[in-house]
């Protein structure tokens, strides 16, 4: 049982991949906001603006901080969720830690209704928990969509 533990953690580790190769495949994170420290670089960030891939610095002891789609909800998307990667380095180990924060596990999230929706501004989100959360990766585990996407109201007049 041993060697096949050790046959397949090492056929799955990443630094048999080449330099550059994606570890961690593009997603927005579940929750409101993530908390992340990286011990060297790899976190890339697509911008909003142009969609294009942007490395985050490591820098020592900082913490980078981003939007996830509850927030994203809640907001009614006035505040958009932040779709990120990372990237491999086989010359140097690399640790991450993240930190996503976010409600309890059956705790459906909605934007804010009297504040945010008119009919000017119509409800953008359908309500979700973590729960269905768990339930939208189970059932798209092979494709890299985003569960805000199966979120989204498609209003008549769009
Ligand atoms: O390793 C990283 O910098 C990213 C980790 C991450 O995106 C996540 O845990 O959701
Ligand atoms: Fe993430």
């Amino acid at each position: 049982m041993v060697s096949y533990l050790e046959e397949k953690l090492e056929n799955g580790m990443q630094h048999r991949l080449r330099a550059g190769a994606v570890g961690l495949a593009s997603h927005s994170d579940y929750g409101f906001i993530t908390i992340l420290l990286q011990s060297s670089p790899g976190l890339e960030v697509m911008r909003h603006h142009d969609d294009a891939w942007t490395a985050v610095p490591a820098v020592s002891g900082a913490l980078h901080v981003h939007v996830g789609d509850t927030l994203e909800v809640l907001s009614n998307g006035q505040l958009k969720s932040l779709v990120h990667r990372a990237i491999l380095n086989p010359d140097e180990s690399r640790i991450s830690i993240a930190s996503i924060h976010g409600l309890s596990v059956d705790e459906k999230v909605r934007c804010a209704q009297e504040e945010l929706v008119s009919e000017q501004s119509p409800e953008m989100y359908r309500g979700s928990s973590f729960h269905d959360f768990l339930g939208f990766l189970a059932s798209n585990i092979d494709s890299y969509k985003r569960s805000i996407e199966s979120l989204k109201i498609h209003h008549r007049d769009e």
